[in-house]
């Protein structure tokens, strides 16, 4: 059967609420949703959003005309709206981005989900248990990223130790910088520019941004970051996004510094941490995305020269919601 005929022969219903079945979950596991919001992002700023059923093979074709790269093959979606009363047209390149939710897995995608553009890796998966994180190569210009080094360098003395919102001993380790403004509006310009794009491949509900929060850390011999999350406070709950960008001076003089994500599991109706995790380097002039609820730790940082000019440098922070 072609596309065409598929889609007009079955119909989606639109945008209800209270799509979940009443609770049948195990701790482990949300139930599965009995339809999924659909909102397709189309190129030009529209969007259109709607609900289907999960497996409804729409969801695997849309999802698959966005995996067609570079070279899109033409055809036009028609799909059902308003209980078959009206449809939804668009040719297939107008598709630039799918928010589904909850949010779905869509089973033998081809090859990653992340490929749209530029060189983003990272892990994807619809499952919320599953932590993902989008890291970008080369987020500045190599021009822009010798300036902020030799900015970081100059302002050595201005930089303090950090600590935690809990005052905790032993629980963070590294020197921070609050005050940097070229950069910080810098940072906060490519984020809000990238920012479209990253809610479209985590799959999450378009939000308002309210702000955009910005430090520079320096992480030396032995520094570390234990086990946290950046929104579990009052003043932090409304942290949506953490990101977190690295740079340093070549050739490298240190090791060590990953980042840690922890995947989730449910207990007691909080999400805590899962034994399963994911390992991020810290790439020079990368950028890395994640939820700011995913409980994730620095690993200490093993510099032999000591020089704080050698240090895992970070420009982070978080995208707020408003
Ligand atoms: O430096 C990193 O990789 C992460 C830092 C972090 O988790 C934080 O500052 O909250
Ligand atoms: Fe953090």
């Amino acid at each position: 059967m072609k596309d065409e005929e598929w889609l007009t022969q079955n119909l989606v219903i639109e945008r209800t609420k209270d799509t979940m079945q009443p609770d049948r979950s195990t701790p482990d596991r949300p139930a599965e949703p009995t339809e999924v919001e659909l909102t397709l992002l189309l190129s030009g700023g529209q969007s259109y959003t709607l609900s289907i059923a999960p497996h409804n093979p729409l969801l695997q074709q849309l999802f698959a005309v966005l995996m067609e790269t570079p070279q899109r093959s033409q055809r036009l979606f028609q799909i059902p709206i308003k209980q078959g009363q009206a449809v939804l047209a668009f040719p297939s390149d107008r598709l630039v981005g799918i928010v589904t939710e909850p949010p779905i897995v869509i089973q033998s995608p081809p090859k990653s989900a992340a490929v749209a553009q530029k060189n983003p890796i990272g892990v994807l998966s619809a499952d919320p248990l599953v932590s993902q994180y989008i890291q970008f190569e080369n987020f500045l210009t190599p021009e822009e990223h010798q300036r902020l080094l030799n900015y970081t360098i100059q302002h050595k003395a201005e930089f303090v130790s950090t600590q935690t919102s809990t005052k905790a001993a032993n629980y963070r380790e590294s020197l921070v910088l609050y005050v940097f403004p070229e950069f910080a509006n810098l940072i906060s310009q490519r984020v809000q520019q990238v920012f479209p794009e990253l809610v479209s491949k985590l799959g999450l509900k378009p939000f308002q941004i309210s702000q955009i929060e910005a430090q520079l850390t320096a992480h030396n011999h032995g520094n570390f970051y234990k086990i946290h999350n950046d929104n579990g406070s009052q003043e932090t709950a409304t942290r949506e996004l953490t990101y977190v960008y690295y740079f340093y001076r070549e050739p490298k003089a240190f090791s060590g510094g990953e980042l840690v994500i922890y995947d989730s599991k449910v207990e007691n109706n909080f999400y805590v941490r899962a034994d399963t995790s994911k390992i991020v380097q810290p790439l020079n002039n990368s950028i890395v995305f994640f939820l700011s609820r995913y409980l994730h730790e620095v690993l200490p940082v093993d510099c032999p020269s000591q020089q704080f000019a050698d240090s895992r440098f970070t420009i982070n922070g978080w995208i707020r919601r408003s």
